[in-house]
């Protein structure tokens, strides 16, 4: 069986966690460029972790300038095995209220204006994003929070949007009644694709902070009272973050979903028309099969 190394992306407002053994900023350079920011590594409870802010210390990207795919790479090439990604959402839902989490299970992918693969000219490939989170991962996220205490739902779809601009009540209403979204974020896409391209189990923790502008008593969205939420949902996501070592094992078998072997069939490029130079930039996201 391999380690366990659990990836922790952490969204708006969790820039670090605290806890971890031999706790190091390590900085790792990709193919893909520089990722968000170094990486926290140690381990907790006898388990690898390593913590990567996903707009840097200080919150210097935006949703459209996060390196996502210089982030999986590095996280891959760390040896990450199991990644969360912990991000700040509005709720479509009157159920799905601040402070709740929800364990998103799909996407609706509105983002336009980012790289969406590690593939393309030189070596082309097609893998499955049917089920886009892991859903091992996603139990034990769910049963992580649980045993936090924190409100939680169990699956829900996540409307990515390019932003950085909320969406306009027009847009809101659509999503929700229209698409039947659950939860809208920024930063959900490319990343859940390019995990799975790494082939990474991906799990997704939204934390809610406000109703976007649907809701007739909330009014719009805005940023100070995200950031007062948020506050609240840091400590609360650390305290879930801080189970899953006992929960998923220092050691792991292959995944049932297959999430660790989802570039199996995907490449289309013959071996004799591969790029060499993009296939070296491969060798940590492909470096299985290739
Ligand atoms: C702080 S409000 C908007 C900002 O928060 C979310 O970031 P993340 O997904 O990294 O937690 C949202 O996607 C926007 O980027
Ligand atoms: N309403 C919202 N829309 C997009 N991203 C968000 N992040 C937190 N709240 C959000």
């Amino acid at each position: 069986m391999a380690d366990t190394m659990i990836g922790v992306i952490g969204g708006s407002g969790l820039y670090e966690i605290d806890g971890l053994e031999g706790a190091e900023w390590q900085t790792v350079e990709t193919p893909w460029g520089t990722p968000s920011d170094a990486i926290l590594t140690g381990t907790l409870n006898g388990v690898k972790m390593a913590f990567l802010p996903r707009h840097g210390r200080g919150h210097v990207h935006s949703p459209t300038t996060v390196p996502y795919r210089a982030n999986i790479d590095a996280l891959k090439r760390i040896g990450v095995t199991d990644v969360i990604s912990v991000s700040a959402c509005g709720s479509f839902r009157e159920e799905m209220a601040p402070g709740d989490f929800v364990i998103v299970d799909q996407f609706i992918d509105r983002t336009f204006a980012r790289e969406k693969s590690f593939f393309g000219t030189g070596c082309v490939a097609h893998v499955s994003v049917a089920h886009p989170t892991c859903p091992r991962l996603g139990a034990a996220c769910l049963e992580a929070a649980k045993d936090t205490g924190i409100n939680v739902h169990q699956g829900g779809t996540y409307l990515a949007m390019e932003g950085p601009q909320f969406s306009t009540l027009a847009e809101s209403r659509m999503y929700r009644d229209s698409w039947g979204a659950d939860v809208i974020g920024m930063t959900n896409m490319p990343e859940a694709k390019l995990a799975r391209e790494a082939e990474l189990c991906y799990a997704s923790v939204a934390m809610i902070t406000d109703y976007d502008s649907w809701h007739p008593d909330h009014g719009e969205v805005d940023v100070t009272q995200i950031i007062a939420t948020l506050m609240g949902n840091a400590s609360k996501a650390r305290d879930m973050v801080a189970m899953l070592p006992a929960l998923l094992g220092s050691e792991r078998a292959p995944c049932p979903h297959g999430c660790d072997r989802a570039l199996e069939y995907a490449i289309l490029t013959a071996p004799d028309a591969r790029d060499k130079t993009v296939m070296a930039k491969l060798d940590a996201v492909a470096g299985r099969i290739l």
